[in-house]
This record gives C-alpha cells, structure tokens and sequence, in this order.
C-alpha cells in the first residue's frame, strides 16, 4: 500500500465525479499501484504493471481510463457514440467483476459512460442489443469479443482508444492466445494500452510485444504477496490424508478460525468429498468451481462477499487443467470432466474480507500459491493461509517457499505446531464420517448440486429478475446429501475438547437456514453472526501450540 507521502486520488486532476466516486468507495488514498500507474496513464503512456494480489490494479487502470474518455467527451469534438475502451479478461466471473468496479467509479457519471458485459450469461441475441447501443466501455473474455467483432455485432477498427488486458499473465494460458492474435487485426493501429498482471512471465512478454508501444514498466518492487504484519503464513504437516480432515474438522468444529474462510482442493471430486464430510458435523459450505452454471457461481461469490456464508470449498483453474498452453481445457489432471473454459475462482476474482485460506491440497505450482494466498489480506485487510502438507509433499512445498521467499531466503510458512495427540478424542468420529463419503454418495452429490443449479439458473432466471429479494435468499449451503448426515455429530461433548482449548473455543454453531419469506430472512440475518464479524483482531488463535 502507499506510504503517507503518496499522491493521493485529489491531486491527479482527475474528474470531481470521480472523486466523489472514489470517496463513496470509502478509499482514503491510492494504493501503491494507483499512485504510479494514474499519472503515467493520463499523460498517455502505454503501461505493462505488475503489482501483487489484491493491490487495487482494476482502479489503476480503470480510474484513467474513465477519466481519459471523459476528457475527450467534454472537450473533443463532437463524435457519434462509439465504443472506446475495451477491458479484456480471462475468466467470465473476472468480466462481471471488473464491470461492476468500473460501473461503481462512474456512478456519477452513468450518462456519459456506460459499461457492458459481454461475458455476462446472458445469450449472445441479447448482448448483440447491448452492443447496438455502444456502450463507451467493452469488457469480456477474449473469445466472445471475437465472435462479436466476428458477426459483426461488434466493430472498434477507427474509435477504440484504450486496452486494457487484465491478469495478463493467465490470458495465453486459459488458450486465448489464437483469439487475442485475431481480435487484434481488428484493433486501430493507435492506441493506448496497459496491461496487468500479478505475475511476469514468458506470455506477459509475448503479450507486451503485441500489444504495447515504448510501454513505461512499472515493476513494484514488493514481494509478491503482502509482509507479516498484513498476511501470516503457515504450513502444518499432516502425517496422514486421515490427519488432515481431522485437524480441518477440529479447526471449523471448534472456530480456531474465525470468519469466512475459502478451502482450496485439487479436484472437483475432493472439493465435494470435503462438502459431504463437514456436513455431517453440520459445517455448511458450498463449493465453487466451473462446472457450476456461471449465474450460480457469480451468485455464490456475491453471498459469500455479502456475510451469507462463512466457508467456500474452491477448486481453481490450474487443477482444472487450465494451463495446456495454445488449447482450451479439457480434462483435468485427476480426470474431472472439463469445466467451463472461462471459469476462474483463484485469479483475480475479490472475495472480501476473507480471514483465512486454506490450502487443504497443496497448490500445484508456486504461482497457484500466490493467488490462492491473494484472496485473503486484500487491500489493507488482515489474513491468513494455512497449507496442510503430507510428509511426501514437503519437497514441493519447498520449492514453492524458495520463489515466495527471493532474495531474502527466510522461512515464509512458519510452522503451525498443533498437537495432533490432543484432538485424538475426536478421530473416531472423524474417521466415521470418512467412511460415509463414498465415491457413490459424492456423484449423487455432484449430480443433485449440478441439477439443482441449473435449475435456479435457467428456469428461475426471468422469475429471479422480477424478484431479485427472494434471488438474495437462495442458498448454495443446504445439505447435499441429507441421507449421510448424522445430526448427533454437529454437537460436541465437552469432554472431548481438548484441555487446553476448554473455554476458549466456541463451538461452531449451525446456521439457520433462510426460508424464501423475507419477514424471516431479516431476523436471521441480524442472527448472522457474520454481521458482527470485525476484521480487526487475530481471529485465528494457534490454539494448542506445542510447548
Ligand atoms: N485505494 C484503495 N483503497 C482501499 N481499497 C482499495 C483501493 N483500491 C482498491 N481497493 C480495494 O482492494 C481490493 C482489491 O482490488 P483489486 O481486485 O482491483 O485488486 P487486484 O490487484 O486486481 O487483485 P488480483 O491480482 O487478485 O486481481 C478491492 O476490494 C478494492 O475495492
């Protein structure tokens, strides 16, 4: 973040509504990649950015962007509507989020910009109407820009002036690579373009000799994720595969972790295994991957950002294999059937104030570590990863600490000693609940979430958009699977609550589900107890530390 010497957003002669915006959004200052990129933008350079996880890189260039094409409206000639800027992104949830940011700054100043979507979820007659209109601002995945421009919906060959490629260094890897080298012989010969990225690497470079003319680089010179006293970082070796779900039930059961917190797993079919046996203590999650309907998943991370639910089970792209460079995804490493191509949970996507990440399945790459991490300790706020790691793993997590920790070669996963010996009395319940996840129980599952989803998505949809309320109360975190939940198992006896953590823990108490009356909606959100959740404190005690 900026230091107190930083420019701050009233001295960038940037428009009063935008300061207005700015200051609705409750920022006091520009982040440290504001304060750089702002400035360098508005005098017309092209920018290639890195700046870590969470850092604020949407305003950095969605501030100038605004204010540049509201210069040019106020004081250009008069031009007929026209699309001039143009947002591309790698994932569909990445599109609808770097809209709504966008949208917010311009709040007041909605007549004269407007923003759409084009990798919204709605179907392509409907966006071709949007994109009649000429919204002044484009966003979406490169792919369905390139049908538009393909069909003709869609045309910016003499009025686009601004690019912008966001998460950069992810767009070759989702296989955009063919689209984005197409969608560029549409493109003007003059532009200005900034591209952002988390991360530099080969394809951030290649994009940058595409894309950019004599580019300023603005290289932050912080690590890539923030220091101590913003982000801790722990890992935990788990002896066995028993031993991880064991301590995660202890950690949830017994709120040693306070707040929302987001478990990343390596395969879908984990991520619902890890569902099925956290709700048989009564542990409510919901998962979220892209095998989900869009709507659904875009619905989830909205609910989880408004409070309504406390734990997301993620499964992110790479584990999908999402990396196969050149080609979109197809099955994954572990066999999952190909998800949405355009889905993205780890890069990019804001999930606010997320106290805690759990890597329950070790990351597969040091770079997939990075952004899971960055989903927490976002802009100013507090956080924690823990990675749960199995002694065969130890080498891998090895090497993901040497690339986290450069130059500096100090430990960065500081190790979370739990005794293990004291949450015994808790195995055997533990190992019980196991038993029941079975292959067969996961794919009903699997199956009845899928239906179930795409049910609400597409034939609630008309009936959602007249009574968006009753869209508000939909919940993703009723059991899956109420045949293998054993309602005894959501209490827990004293007796088996460890000695030294009697009295300090509060016993993780199920939520009332919301009924689709919103009188009763209301009460159970003051009951919430997300609503009185402050990010302030260490929320997660390492309760039960070895002496
Ligand atoms: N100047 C600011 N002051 C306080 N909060 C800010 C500021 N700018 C942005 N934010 C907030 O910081 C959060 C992260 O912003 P953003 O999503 O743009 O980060 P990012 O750098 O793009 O992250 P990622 O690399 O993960 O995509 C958002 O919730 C945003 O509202």
């Amino acid at each position: 973040m900026a230091d107190s010497e930083a420019l701050g957003f009233e001295h960038m002669g940037l428009d009063p509504r935008l300061l207005q915006a700015v200051t609705d959004l409750g920022w006091s200052r520009p982040t440290l990649i504001q304060e750089k990129a702002i400035p360098l933008a508005l005098e017309g350079k092209d920018l290639l950015a890195r700046a870590r996880t969470g850092s604020g890189k949407t305003a950095a260039y969605a501030i100038p962007m605004l204010q540049l094409l509201l210069h040019r409206k106020a004081t250009g000639p008069v031009v007929e509507q026209a699309v001039r800027g143009l947002v591309l992104v790698p994932t569909k949830e990445l599109a609808r989020q770097a809209q709504c940011m966008i949208q917010q700054l311009a709040t007041y100043c909605a007549r004269d910009i407007r923003v759409a979507n084009v990798s919204a979820a709605e179907d392509s007659a409907s966006q071709r109407a949007v994109l009649m209109e000429k919204p002044d601002v484009i966003v979406g995945t490169p792919s369905r820009i390139l049908s538009h421009l393909q069909q003709d919906s869609l045309k910016f060959r003499d009025s686009l002036e601004l690019l912008v490629v966001d998460e950069a260094d992810l767009l070759f890897s989702f296989g955009f690579e063919e689209e984005l080298k197409s969608l560029l012989c549409h493109l003007p010969r003059i532009y200005q373009a900034f591209l952002m990225s988390a991360t530099f690497n080969e394809d951030v470079q290649a994009l940058k000799e595409l894309v950019l003319h004599n580019p300023v680089t603005l290289k932050l010179q912080e690590s890539q994720l923030p220091g101590p006293d913003q982000l801790q970082q722990f890992q935990v070796v788990c002896e066995t595969e028993e031993d991880k779900f064991l301590l995660l039930y202890t950690l949830l059961k017994l709120s040693l972790i306070r707040g929302k917190s987001l478990l990343f797993v390596n395969t879908l079919e984990r991520s619902y295994r890890l569902r099925l046996f956290l709700e048989q203590f009564s542990i409510p999650t919901c998962v979220l991957n892209g095998e989900l309907p869009l709507r659904s998943r875009c619905h989830i991370i909205s609910q989880f950002n408004q409070g309504f639910y406390d734990c997301v089970i993620a499964t992110d792209a790479e584990v999908l294999g999402a990396l196969v460079k050149g080609k979109r995804r197809g099955r994954g490493p572990k066999g999952d059937k190909a998800s949405d191509p355009e889905a993205g949970v780890a890069r990019g996507i804001d999930f606010h104030y997320v106290s805690a990440v759990l890597n329950f399945d070790l990351p597969p790459t040091p770079e997939a570590y990075i952004h899971r991490a960055g989903r927490t300790a976002r802009a100013n706020n507090p956080g924690i990863v823990l990675t749960f790691v199995l002694p065969t793993e130890q080498s891998h997590l090895g090497k993901i600490e040497e690339l986290l920790s450069g130059e500096n070669r100090g430990p960065i996963l500081l190790p979370y000693q739990f005794q293990m010996e004291e949450i015994e009395g808790f195995r055997y319940r533990c190992r019980d609940a196991m038993r029941s996840v079975t292959k067969q129980a996961i794919r009903e599952a699997r199956l009845k979430e899928i239906k179930e989803e795409l049910l609400h998505s597409e034939k609630l949809k008309t009936y959602f958009e007249d009574n968006p309320r009753d869209l508000q109360l939909l919940r993703h975190d009723l059991p899956l699977h109420p045949a293998v939940v054993k309602p005894h198992l959501g209490h827990v006896p004293d007796y088996l609550v460890p000695p030294a953590l009697r009295g300090l823990v509060l016993p993780h108490k199920k939520r009332k589900k919301l009924s689709s009356s919103s009188r009763k909606a209301k009460r159970v959100k003051s009951q919430n107890p997300l609503h009185s959740f402050k990010h302030k404190g260490k929320k997660f005690r390492p309760a039960a530390k070895s002496s």
